[in-house]
């Protein structure tokens, strides 16, 4: 019955062909597909000894931004953030030429896997999402990142909100003459409420895709849409750790003495906070059970490890070579640990997390409430190795609101949002530098995990203060369970001259990118929060 009405929405949309459809494949079904040896490249799929399967990308192991376009036409051209780097224009044609290739490539396919899912745990802001793809991993991809709706819920599913159509297998060969950045492209069309992919088989593509689609509807509905994890504790204290890839949501939200909510993609409403996914996409490289049990435990049937190397049959997570960024996807309760549905009150505690690569920040500073706003609009962090195309080594970057390859409106929507909420709520937000200090070694994960219970349980705000000049932020001295000497970066420098002198640097780069927010009162306002070159007298 249901594959009828399948076939004749696939028709509609334009895929004509001899295929037959798998709809949300049970695990046990697409495990069979994944490992069969019918597969050919990159379908290709391998058990490992804990149980999950690994997979490959191909060349595409992180996303690809330059590729990246939104249609503009009467419903996108006042609405989302044109700023030529991130929500990149192309026309309705060059989409449809784009769709056509991907029609057909799946016309093709022997299979068509149709994935119907929830992005958003509410369903009175949820998007139904359908995945249209050709491979069996890509559709357990899917099946873990997002919300499996209940048998009942998919007999009641009705026409889906947005549609993404993976032809990872097909390219664009005209990208030249329509002026596209690659052979590759990942396009949405808001109008048509689809997204379209060809060329890149990276998974993370599909999921933070969708995320850029929260992030757009809901603040046009007056909530907070966020790039953060989100863990509740047993008195039903929320915190939100936001930060970009590689700061450490996943790692810091699996916490044994929590509940997870979710580890990346949150929402904000007027009943609390909300998880966008079903499922969590942790990094793997140099995993070890010893340091992160959790996501250690969560590697198991139906977890799939992607770009991790596999010796007869065992993952090597020290194993870098084919990425920085190998990653494993998960349903969340593979989480001992979790809040379901993912959702719990209004949150008490924002982190916002940093991995600084010049050394400079202090691990944990508390912040003040211009504070939490400046430091919300810089976003400042490094890129990390791996997630993106092309980033190599750590890049000091300012990402505004810790997530800017996701945002499709004016960063300030987002920061407004928040703020907004957390002055309702009384959340107090905090700094926490997971990066590197005068040492030149990242700060310990057991530091930062100590340091996080330090704000958690409020011992940071009782504890012994003091002012870091230049980055003008306030830090605690001690905090329980802290190694001595590293609160202070200063201290973990041969001479405080030399932290200093970096420090400068930072600042005038802080100071540089703030220009762009100085052109209202309230932006201007925010300058003396932020870093200073000159000796402040207040
Ligand atoms: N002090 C630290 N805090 C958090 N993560 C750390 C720290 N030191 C090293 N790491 C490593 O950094 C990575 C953080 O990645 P992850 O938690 O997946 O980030 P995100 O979810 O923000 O992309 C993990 O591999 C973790 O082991
Ligand atoms: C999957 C991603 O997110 P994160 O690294 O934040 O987990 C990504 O940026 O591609
Ligand atoms: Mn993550």
């Amino acid at each position: 019955m249901k594959n009828t009405k399948i076939i004749q929405d696939l028709e509609k949309l334009g895929i004509k062909g001899n295929y037959e459809v798998v709809y949300n494949p049970s695990y046990e079904e697409l495990y069979q597909a994944e490992v069969s040896s019918e597969n050919q490249g990159f379908e290709k799929a391998e058990l490992t000894e804990s149980g999950a399967v690994s997979v490959k990308t191909g060349i595409f192991t992180g996303r690809s931004p330059k590729d990246r376009y939104i249609v503009q036409d009467d419903v996108t051209r006042d609405t989302i953030f044109w700023d030529g780097k991130v929500n990149l224009p192309t026309t309705a044609e060059i989409f449809g030429s784009c769709k056509e290739l991907v029609l057909n490539q799946l016309a093709e396919s022997k299979k068509i896997y149709v994935v119907d899912t929830f992005c958003g745990t509410n369903a009175d802001t949820r998007l139904k999402v359908r995945f249209i793809v050709e491979v069996a991993w890509q559709a357990h991809f899917v099946t873990n990142m997002f919300i499996r709706p209940s048998h009942y819920e998919l007999e009641n599913f009705g026409e889906p909100d947005f549609t993404v159509i993976n032809g990872s297998k097909t390219i664009n060969p005209n990208w030249e003459a329509q002026g596209l950045n690659s052979e590759n492209f990942i396009m949405f069309n808001l109008t048509e409420k689809l997204q379209i992919i060809g060329g890149t088989w990276y998974g993370g593509e599909m999921k933070k895709g969708m995320f850029a689609m929260m992030n757009y509807y809901l603040p046009l509905k007056g909530m907070a849409s966020m790039h953060c994890s989100a863990n509740v504790g047993e008195k039903g204290d929320v915190a939100l750790f936001f930060g970009l890839s590689g700061t450490g949501k996943t790692t810091l939200s699996a916490d044994p003495k929590r509940y997870l909510i979710g580890d990346d993609e949150h929402g904000w409403d007027n009943n609390g906070v909300f998880n966008y996914e079903g499922g969590c996409y942790a990094k793997v490289i140099d995993l070890s059970e010893e340091k992160e049990p959790d996501i250690f435990a969560a590697i198991k049937r139906d977890a799939l490890l992607e770009n991790v190397v596999v010796n007869n049959g065992i993952a090597d997570y020290t194993d870098g070579s084919i990425t920085e960024n190998t990653r494993v996807s998960y349903p969340i309760y593979h989480i001992n640990k979790i809040v379901l549905p993912s959702k719990a009150g209004h949150a008490k505690k924002i982190v916002y997390l940093s991995a600084d690569a010049f050394g400079v920040l202090p691990p944990v500073s508390i912040l003040n409430e211009d504070q939490a706003q400046y430091h919300f609009l810089c976003g400042y962090t490094s890129k990390l190795a791996g997630t993106e195309r092309g980033i190599t080594e750590p890049q000091p970057s300012f990402s505004p609101a810790f997530g800017e390859a996701f945002l499709t409106l004016h960063p300030t929507m987002y920061s407004k949002t928040l703020i907004g909420k957390m002055q309702e709520h009384g959340a107090k937000a905090y700094l926490v530098n997971t990066g590197w200090n005068g040492t030149g070694k990242r700060i310990s994960l057991k530091d930062t995990r100590a340091i996080i219970d330090a704000i958690i349980d409020g011992s940071i705000d009782n504890a012994p203060k003091t002012q870091v000049p230049i980055m003008n932020l306030e830090i605690p001295t001690e905090l329980p369970n802290v190694s001595t000497g590293i609160l202070d970066p200063r201290d973990t420098y041969e001479s405080a001259s030399e932290w200093e002198e970096k420090a400068k640097d930072l600042a005038s780069r802080y100071i540089k990118n703030f220009e762009q927010y100085c052109d209202t009162e309230e932006g201007k306002k925010l300058v003396a929060s932020g870093p200073q070159l000159q000796e402040q007298t207040i």
